[in-house]
């Protein structure tokens, strides 16, 4: 088992779409950055890519790289899938709390755990969305959330550690090492990997 936590904030700003847990919500005020500011997926993806000791989500995506602006943030999510999988390990379930003023999260909570389970390739029962808010923190202008993952080992039929394999030549490759088995992970519900070439 390996546990991960993350953390993200971004102001609110008029004028752009609100966008959390890959929700789009109704809401005149949208969240600031350079992606499209979905706080709670930048979150998830920290605390997948820390539980596996994969660095953050700047490491992989910088804010100075404008490939990255305006890009809907499942992109990142799913780069932290490929590092799990790869890693051979799956999701067991997540929790997460945001805190913010407004809008009201509970209304839609259920909307968006289906919408984090749907992009994490697991059940909602997997899935906790909470809602604070900022009392006393003078933060109402602020949305903030904070995310923990606990992954359990893919282990194959014989109880070796599972490791994904992109391919036919990876899995040769990775079948000349002693004491791991290679697994084709990509029946689990991993997404395909993200491809920087669907992006213009
Ligand atoms: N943006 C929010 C904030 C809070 N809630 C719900 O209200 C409850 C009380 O929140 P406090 O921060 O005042 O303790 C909280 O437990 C949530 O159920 C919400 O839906 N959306
Ligand atoms: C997501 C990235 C992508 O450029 O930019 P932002 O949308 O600003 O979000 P942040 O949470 O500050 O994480 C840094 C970046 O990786």
């Amino acid at each position: 088992m390996r546990i991960g936590y993350g953390f993200d904030s971004h102001a609110f700003k008029p004028g752009v779409p609100l966008i959390i847990g890959g929700l789009p919500i109704d809401y005149p005020e949208g969240l600031a950055g350079h992606s499209d500011g979905d706080v709670l997926l930048h979150a998830i993806t920290d605390a997948l890519l820390g539980a596996v000791s994969a660095g953050d989500i700047g490491t992989f995506f910088p804010p100075s790289d404008p490939r990255w602006k305006g890009a809907a943030s499942d992109i990142f999510l799913r780069t932290a899938l490929e590092e799990v999988a790869t890693a051979g390990y799956r999701i067991v379930n997540i929790d997460t709390v945001l805190v913010l003023a407004k809008p009201k999260i509970v209304p839609i909570a259920g909307d968006m755990r289906a919408r984090v389970a749907e992009l994490l390739g697991v059940s909602p029962r997997d899935v906790g969305i909470k809602a604070k808010t900022p009392e006393g923190l003078n933060q109402d202008g602020v949305a903030v959330a904070h995310a923990t993952v606990l992954l359990e080992e893919i282990k194959t039929p014989e109880g070796k550690l599972a490791i994904a394999v992109e391919d036919d030549v990876d899995a040769a490759v990775k079948n000349l090492v002693d004491g791991i088995e290679v697994h084709d992970t990509r029946a689990l519900g991993r997404k395909p990997a993200f491809d920087t070439d669907d992006l213009t």
